[in-house]
């Protein structure tokens, strides 16, 4: 691993939760919650093991009851990891706009973005995403591609060449995160080869019955667990609140 300093400095994690949930229905998805715990507060807290601090990217609408939830179970130490909440100006302009939003909070060279509703976010993932990012200082990006997808969030990007993409596409109007690979050197990982669980870790919750699928996911490797005694999920490498 190299001494300097920008390669030690872990990146800052930024949450995308900007969006209005309109296949998850009347509630926001974000607030959801699965075994007890809001889908936030668990993308936090696994973001948290590899990041220093968090950017959560929101309206501003959602900001008191995302603080709640953070609050009540964020599963993570707050003073370890600090998390600030930076709004959209102009709310639903869609992803791409939250994560320039987000940028502009961001002082770390690197910064590792993640959706609101992947509850199973995978720190391994990213601490490799983010490895293989200061090993080659031609990317701008290290991002995993499933099947012949690049991913654009549970990425890993300098943050000084996201910003100059978001801005170049939002003014030509682009508005699609995936749009980033059209302007930066990606260094692109096969979710096959990539640190931890991939397919896990980019499950998303869009609507009640992927939220089901989720709790079903968890109770299978809780009945597994019991087979040999091993306990109920929980964060990794933090111990289990509630
Ligand atoms: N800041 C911001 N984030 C957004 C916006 N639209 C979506 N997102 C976030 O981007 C991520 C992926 O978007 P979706 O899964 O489509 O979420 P969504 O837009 O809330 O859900 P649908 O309304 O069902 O499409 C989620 O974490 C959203 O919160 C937006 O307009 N602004």
């Amino acid at each position: 691993m190299s001494e300097t300093s920008h390669e030690t400095e872990g990146p800052t994690g930024v949450v995308l939760a900007g969006g209005y949930s309109r296949r998850f229905g009347e509630r926001d998805k974000a607030l959801a919650r699965l075994d007890g715990r809001p889908l936030l507060a668990r993308v936090v807290a696994r973001l948290a093991e590899v990041a220093d601090r968090v950017v959560v990217n929101c309206r501003a609408d959602q900001r008191e009851a995302f603080a709640d939830a953070l609050d009540s179970s964020a599963g993570f130490d707050s003073a370890a990891t600090p998390v600030r909440f930076v709004a959209d100006p102009v709310p639903d302009r869609g992803p791409l706009f939250g994560f320039r939003t987000a940028l502009r909070e961001v002082g770390t060279e690197t910064c590792a973005l993640a959706a609101c509703d992947c509850p199973f976010l995978d720190p391994r993932l990213l601490s490799d995403l983010a490895e293989r990012l200061a090993d080659d200082p031609d990317a701008d990006v290290a991002a995993v591609r499933t099947g012949d997808r690049l991913r654009p969030t549970q990425a890993v990007y300098r943050t000084a060449a996201a910003r100059r993409a978001c801005d170049a596409l939002l003014d030509d109007g682009e508005g699609r995160l995936s749009a980033l690979f059209d302007r930066l050197d990606a260094r692109v990982v096969p979710a096959e080869a990539v640190g931890g669980d991939a397919a896990r870790s980019l499950f998303d919750v869009d609507t009640p019955a992927d939220r089901e699928r989720a709790a079903e996911m968890l109770d299978r490797e809780t009945s597994a667990e019991r087979g040999d005694g091993t306990p109920r999920e929980r964060e990794p490498g933090v111990a289990a609140r509630r």
